[in-house]
């Protein structure tokens, strides 16, 4: 666990100290935009124009950042278009790491790294920051054109329709207000709400992240009640992004980051659309709990000293879900 400083690997937790006990997530530095054409996107430079093969995913099985990613790889058909290698689930000393080792992590299929970091020095080797994933990487121009997770599903939503030929949207024009809405409450209190919970080492911190993130809940089961998915009838980004944090709630934030309120199984409607979600096509295989037990329990040292994986939760995501 560390970052990068002006290229050089230091090892360090996060600084809570430095902000009253609560946890800061870093902001994202490379913000290109790979486009249909290679036009520049909202943000970076252009020259990114989709191509099959061209691109790269680096992901972790645990994140749900990642997750995100690979759950659009998956409902945009892009899985013959674009590779992807998953690093090891634990997040130590060194950072991510690409030991294979881990049923179901696969090495760095382009370089055969060690760690994630050396990616980021091989598209700067003056690279500052924490080293995240997901990362898309650029095969042609050797260099990582993204590593904001939010960005990479939106160029795969649409940058690559004419080469997969599946034009499903998942930010349709119409519901884009809405769809912003549902994202800024959701990711501040319940996507990372989840973390500033559990990282928090303050009361205080804490109790600014678990009230309002079971708010959040609350509120989300009553749209649920209203309506199939989040933005209404149809199913949009902002179920997805959701859903990477749903499915590893009773497992880990419940217990691991203290955020025990209630478990998603007590929400009927939440439980119930999470089950649609987990059984769309293509996405079941890409929610890995063998991954994210792991890497929550066993990386962070200063939560659970003993490293103890933890038995349960016995739940069946495969039930018929009774919506729609
Ligand atoms: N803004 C990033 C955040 C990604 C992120 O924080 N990923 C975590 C894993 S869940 C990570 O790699 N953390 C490494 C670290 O903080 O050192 C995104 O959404 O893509």
């Amino acid at each position: 666990m560390g970052q990068l400083v002006r290229g050089v690997w230091k090892d360090e937790w996060y600084d809570t100290d430095a902000h009253g006990g609560e946890f800061m997530r870093d902001t994202a530095r490379f913000r290109n935009w790979v486009t249909a054409d290679g036009t520049p996107g909202p943000t970076g430079g252009g020259g990114f124009a989709a191509e099959s093969g061209r691109y790269h995913l680096y992901v972790s099985y645990a994140c749900p950042w990642a997750h995100r990613t690979l759950i659009f790889r998956a409902i945009k058909g892009l899985e013959d278009h674009i590779g992807v290698s998953v690093v090891h689930p634990d997040m130590l000393q060194d950072g991510w790491s690409f030991d294979d080792s881990f049923p179901g992590a696969t090495g760095d299929q382009l370089f055969d790294s060690q760690f994630m970091r050396d990616i980021y020095l091989r598209a700067d080797p003056q690279a500052s920051g924490r080293v995240t994933v997901p990362v898309l990487w650029d095969r042609e121009r050797d260099t990582i054109v993204s590593n904001e997770s939010a960005d990479i599903i939106r160029m795969l939503n649409s940058a690559f329709d004419g080469i997969s030929g599946n034009d499903d949207d998942y930010y349709p024009e119409s519901l884009r207000p809405r769809i912003d809405e549902l994202n800024d409450r959701i990711y501040d209190s319940v996507n990372n709400g989840v973390y500033k919970a559990g990282f928090a080492t303050s009361q205080q911190a804490y109790d600014r992240a678990a009230g309002p993130l079971f708010d959040s809940l609350d509120w989300i089961e009553g749209l649920l009640a209203e309506h199939r998915y989040l933005a209404g009838s149809r199913l949009t980004e902002a179920d997805w992004r959701l859903f990477t944090t749903i499915c590893r709630f009773d497992a880990v934030y419940h217990t691991h980051f203290k955020c025990n309120r209630k478990r998603i199984v007590d929400y009927p409607n939440l439980w119930g659309w999470a089950r649609e979600l987990y059984q769309w096509p293509g996405i079941a295989q890409t929610v890995r709990p063998d991954h994210f037990i792991r890497h929550y329990y066993f990386s962070h040292a200063t939560i659970n000293p003993h490293r103890i994986l933890p038995i349960g939760p016995a739940e069946d995501w495969t039930t018929d879900h009774g919506r729609g």
